[in-house]
């Protein structure tokens, strides 16, 4: 290689906000970029002789050391992790690592490490509902078309949860009242739900629970009435009872959506026409 060829190599390197560092055998420095002196607030100089912890702490050391022994016995290694900074907001980064070799012996690695925060938050914002941290809608719809679309032939349970006369608790207390119980409704929901399914918020006050392999008409019942009664039982707010009607019906890789979703809608409008506060499996 030339030397202009070799100093294109290195600008390329030294101009990209990427962390590149190599290291030897005993996991020390023997590069790392100027991005990656500037975001450890070392400089180059410093970094090459000190072993890896001593640069990412221990504890980040630990959780890679499997990456590193890997690649020391000749791996190449990609991976997705993130940790918590200091101030409690997560960092997620992608990492490569790829062994150096001299003349068919091992002698350290390359590393590179990508800042992908950015991109996860915006995965997690396009997920997520921000009101009640619950997966949205479009996370709904995409999991109950993969249920739809599998080769999975078990029967699964949806039901549709809705907060009864929510429009007035909205007018009698506020907006931000409303909100408030929005939230705890939700964490009631995912409390009682927990490991059996998943939960959705899919509109104002309506939530989707979707409860995978599960279609035994007692349990059902008995899940949606416990949820029923747990909600009816909280204090949702300090002057208003709060209590929620619930739809539900059962359905398999052959169901289909529309008539799925119409069919739940039934399920809750019947409850809603029964009094509210109960729960109706079609
Ligand atoms: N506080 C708050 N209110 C919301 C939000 N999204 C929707 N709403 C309100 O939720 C209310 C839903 O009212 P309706 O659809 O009439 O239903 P309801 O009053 O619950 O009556 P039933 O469902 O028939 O028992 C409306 O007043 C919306 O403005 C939200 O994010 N926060």
């Amino acid at each position: 290689m030339s030397q202009l060829e070799l100093d294109t190599y290195k600008q390329l390197v030294e101009t990209t906000p990427v962390l590149f560092y190599v290291v030897d055998v005993n996991l020390n420095y023997t590069y790392i970029s100027p991005f990656f002196a500037r975001i450890h607030n070392i400089t180059q100089e410093e970094a090459v002789g000190l072993c890896i912890s001593d640069v990412i702490g221990e504890e980040g050391f630990k959780g890679n050391f499997p990456h590193y022994q890997a690649v020391l016995n000749g791996e190449s290694i990609a991976y997705d992790s993130f940790f918590i900074k200091p101030d409690g907001n997560p960092h997620y980064y992608h990492a490569i690592y790829t062994p150096l070799e001299d003349s068919g012996e091992i002698i350290g690695f390359t590393g590179v490490v990508i800042d992908t925060t950015a991109e996860k938050t915006l995965d997690r914002l396009a997920k997520t509902d921000e009101l009640t941290s619950l997966k949205n809608r479009r996370e709904f719809e995409a999991y109950l078309e993969s249920l739809l679309k599998s080769d999975d032939a078990q029967n699964h349970t949806l039901l549709l949860v809705d907060i009864d006369h929510f429009k007035s608790i909205n007018d009698d207390l506020g907006h931000g009242e409303g909100d408030k119980v929005l939230v705890k409704f939700a964490r009631i929901l995912e409390g009682t739900i927990a490991s059996a399914g998943d939960v959705y918020r899919v509109g104002g006050e309506e939530f989707m629970v979707i409860l995978p392999h599960m279609s035994d008409d007692t349990l059902i019942k008995e899940k949606s009435n416990e949820l029923r009664s747990k909600i009816e039982s909280a204090k949702l707010t300090a002057t208003r009872r709060v209590t929620a009607s619930i739809g539900g019906t059962t359905f398999n890789h052959k169901s289909v959506r529309s008539d799925l979703l119409r069919k739940v809608d039934g399920a809750l409008y019947t409850s809603k026409e029964n009094g509210r506060n109960c729960v109706t499996i079609l």
